[in-house]
């Protein structure tokens, strides 16, 4: 593993990439990155209220479970950006987040194998529901394909290319953007919680940018910089994914400094130090502070939260340029990086910017629990997950 301190040395190591993917890369960047970016700053209100009805059912007996909350959220989200509205009104839909779920769950376990373990019943059961997955994605790419309005992620409308079978493809996507998805939605409710003031804060500031726009989306989304400061301040501390890996099969890489790292040999990035490492980000590298990824209009950084909003609703504040921020890493870096982070940031910072927009997002009373990170399904959580509940705004 590559020390942490060394960021700009970490970064050019994750610029290498083999060509063979760049293709793949390409095609999906250009699906992820037009038509669907749309997609994610539209649905989540709807899918909100949808959701939020049935969480009312659960309320009246109780506070909502954040993880579970977060999942199904995130679920939605992406699948319905993926398959189009289609997916809302599938009625499997609760089925296949089961299923995915468990898959999840067991995934890294039977991977861990060196030998395929056939001799093991439990591994022919984890098999079955791969199997039942794979059919249920199927079932749901030839509803899309039939309904041609469906405005799905692979265009199954127009010319339809047969012999593309975009199955692997997407349940890849469902595992990963699900997964890290409601990683981040989840520990953004729990930092909002555990910070009345600054949800207070996004709340004004929504109010405000509502004023001139209907909702955030990707055009307009840096009229609501605190929310944005609040999702990669908590990407920051908690990143789904802790390690970034980079190898070269065939040859050895020679860098700028000297360094030689032989062929086949794993480098391994440790994200989760390198974005709490206090020689990057300040003594109080460990504490959550949103207010370091915004700076004042006239260049002047912001420590704290004191007029960053002024009463005449004019912005005094802006986020700094991430790509100047090295040491920021949750969403990878170089020619392998996430290529769903616009889709993940707008269509999360839209979620929230309708959820907090109607609703204080409290702890249930008498439930104050002390998460700390763990890992939970392959990504990073603060667990145990809070219990919470929604109160209606009265403005
Ligand atoms: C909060 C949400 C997300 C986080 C934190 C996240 C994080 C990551 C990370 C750390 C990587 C590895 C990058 C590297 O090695 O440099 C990655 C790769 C990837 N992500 Fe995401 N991701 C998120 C959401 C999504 C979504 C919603 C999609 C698409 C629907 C997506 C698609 C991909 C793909 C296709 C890759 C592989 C890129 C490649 O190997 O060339 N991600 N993601």
């Amino acid at each position: 593993m590559l020390p942490e301190e060394d960021v700009p040395l970490l970064r050019l190591l994750l610029i290498f990439v083999h060509g063979k993917v760049e293709h793949q890369r390409k095609s999906l960047e250009l699906k992820l990155g037009s038509k669907l970016l749309e997609r994610a700053s539209l649905i989540p209100a709807e899918i909100l209220n949808c959701i939020m009805e049935r969480a009312q059912t659960v309320m009246a007996k109780g506070g909502i479970d954040c993880e579970m909350f977060s999942q199904h959220l995130a679920f939605t989200i992406l699948g319905a950006t993926l398959f189009g509205d289609i997916f809302l009104t599938w009625p499997k839909a609760n089925v296949y987040e089961e299923l995915l779920m468990k898959i999840a769950k067991d995934a890294c376990f039977w991977a861990s194998y060196g030998v395929t373990p056939f001799w093991k019943q439990e591994f022919w059961r984890y098999q079955d529901l791969c199997t039942k997955l794979k059919c249920l994605t199927l079932e749901l790419i030839n509803e899309c394909r039939q309904n041609r309005k469906s405005e799905s992620l692979w265009d199954f409308g127009g010319d339809i290319d047969m012999e593309y079978e975009p199955c692997g493809e997407i349940t890849s996507l469902m595992f990963h953007g699900s997964l890290t998805m409601a990683a981040l939605i989840a520990n953004i409710l729990t930092r909002l919680v555990t910070h009345l003031d600054i949800q207070d804060k996004i709340h004004s500031e929504i109010l405000l940018a509502q004023k001139v726009m209907r909702r955030p989306d990707q055009e307009n989304i840096a009229m609501v910089p605190h929310l944005l400061a609040i999702v990669y301040e908590s990407a920051r501390l908690l990143p789904a994914g802790p390690l970034l890996q980079r190898c070269s099969l065939r040859h050895d890489l020679n860098l700028k400094n000297g360094m030689v790292i032989p062929a086949a040999a794993i480098v391994v990035v440790p994200v989760q130090l390198v974005q709490m490492d206090s020689s990057n980000w300040g003594k109080d590298a460990s504490k959550f502070n949103p207010y370091r990824f915004l700076s004042r209009t006239d260049d002047r950084c912001i420590s704290d939260q004191k007029e960053s909003l002024t009463d005449t609703g004019l912005y005094t504040c802006v986020l700094k340029e991430l790509k100047e921020l090295e040491a920021f890493l949750p969403f990878g870096s170089g020619s392998r990086a996430c290529i769903g982070e616009k889709l993940a940031i707008v269509g999360i910072s839209s979620l929230f910017a309708a959820l907090v927009g109607t609703y204080e997002v409290r702890l249930l009373p008498g439930c104050e629990s002390n998460p700390k990170p763990m890992m939970n399904n392959c990504v990073l959580q603060l667990l145990p997950s809070p219990k919470i509940i929604f109160v209606k705004r009265s403005s």
